[in-house]
């Protein structure tokens, strides 16, 4: 059993506080903080604008992506970095749709997160060649491939249920339908191993500020595989996806690879603090984060069932059938979830009934998540929920 208290020490959790919200904001690691000091004063501050060079700053979306490829099982120099997610869902299914002009179907789930399905829509309008987003239940996925569908887009891990998504099955079913596949693995990278290229993915997408602790509006990834990555069209042609950004030229020429994936200017503090929390993940074995992973949502589910009749399990029992949280439904979720706040244990609410825990062994313990299952246990018995602050609607999360 792989032992986590070296990588706990990287984190900073704040004292009382057991962190079940690390699949929707993961913690500050330790280095980042260090890294983000030092970026904006010795490379910011003392080297101005020949931090680019000095500082290597233009390739950082290369060289955090890398890091990042290991993660997911992507080859070296298939993933750069930049944007926001939702950005590069566009610029994935945009980049998909080109491959398959003659045909007229994006499919996904429902189970899907909204900006996926609200950015799908949207490019398909803006296309305008009789384009159409069709949403089937996520069980419906397999059997809905068939040859009018131009591009298969998912989330692997369902963001509400944790519900997991088997890419290797669903991927070989596109392609034998000749459809394409975009997968986000919002939910995945960090939480579970994955391996982009074995599952033959076409494109993959995801954002960094969840299991990969890169702070809030971390930048997100993409990786094409190689097949494409010379011939996707950037349907975003920003000057750093140019082949030449600074030959200023009139015409844009894309750049070799994945790198045609970038739009502007890169966020070089943002990457800089991702980069440092990557450091986090050196050495580690992603079939051992799973192994404990399991352990820990196995725990808690069978310490919540235990003491808890009064929620409903809502994520896949098969701990292999599910990513790496977990949710219950409970008629009052919103204030219950506040009274766990207020008792230290952060996890968070999906409307109109889920409370929902992500389970992240890199600085999370067996012993916290029995003592989480324990206060749940606490305020659901003695009612402790059902007091007016704890109802008042004042957040948007
Ligand atoms: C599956 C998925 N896609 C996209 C997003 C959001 O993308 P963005 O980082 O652009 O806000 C999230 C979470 O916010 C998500 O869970
Ligand atoms: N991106 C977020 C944000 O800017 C604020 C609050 C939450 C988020 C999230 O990431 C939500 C998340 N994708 C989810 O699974 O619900």
């Amino acid at each position: 059993m792989t032992d986590f208290t070296a990588t706990r020490a990287l984190f900073h959790i704040p004292p009382g506080v057991i962190y079940l919200d690390g699949n929707s904001l993961g913690p500050l690691p330790l280095a980042a903080e260090a890294r983000a000091a030092r970026v904006l004063r010795a490379e910011w501050g003392d080297r101005l604008i020949r931090a680019w060079n000095e500082a290597e700053w233009s390739t950082m979306p290369a060289r955090v992506g890398d890091r990042i490829a290991r993660l997911i099982g992507a080859p070296p120099g298939s993933v750069t970095t930049g944007d926001t997610l939702s950005i590069k869902v566009f610029q994935a299914l945009a980049a998909a749709l080109a491959l398959r002009p003659e045909r007229r179907v994006v499919l996904s789930d429902s189970g899907n997160f909204p900006t996926d399905l609200y950015i799908a829509d949207a490019l398909c309008a803006a296309l305008g060649r009789g384009l159409e987003v069709k949403v089937v239940a996520p069980e419906e996925v397999a059997d809905a491939i068939d040859e009018s569908v131009a591009v298969v887009m998912l989330t692997q891990v369902d963001y509400r249920t944790g519900r997991l998504h088997d890419m290797a099955a669903l991927t070989e079913r596109a392609h034998a339908a000749g459809a394409v596949t975009v997968w986000d693995l919002a939910h995945s990278a960090g939480a579970l191993p994955v391996d982009v290229t074995a599952a033959g993915a076409d494109f993959a997408i995801g954002c960094t500020y969840k299991y990969l602790n890169g702070g809030p509006g971390a930048p997100a990834f993409i990786h094409v595989a190689d097949a494409h990555a010379n011939v996707a069209q950037p349907i975003l042609a920003g000057w750093f996806g140019h082949d030449a950004p600074f030959a200023f030229e009139r015409g844009y020429r894309p750049a070799p690879g994945v790198e045609r994936m970038r739009v502007g200017t890169p966020p070089i503090v943002a990457l800089s603090i991702l980069d440092a929390a990557l450091d986090a993940w050196e050495g580690v074995d992603m079939t051992a984060v799973r192994a404990a992973s399991i352990r820990l949502s196995e725990t808690f589910i069978r310490e919540v069932e235990a003491r808890c009749p009064q929620v409903t399990l809502a994520s896949p029992r098969d701990p292999y059938a599910r990513g790496s949280q977990v949710s219950v439904t409970h008629p009052h979720a919103y204030p219950v979830m506040q009274a766990l706040i207020a008792r230290g244990v952060i996890g968070d609410v999906r409307q109109p009934d889920v409370l929902r825990f992500g389970f992240t062994p890199l600085y999370l313990s067996e012993d916290e998540v029995v003592r989480a299952a324990d206060i749940l246990a606490d305020i659901l018995a003695t009612g402790e929920w059902d007091q007016p602050q704890f109802h008042a609607r004042a957040n948007v999360t």
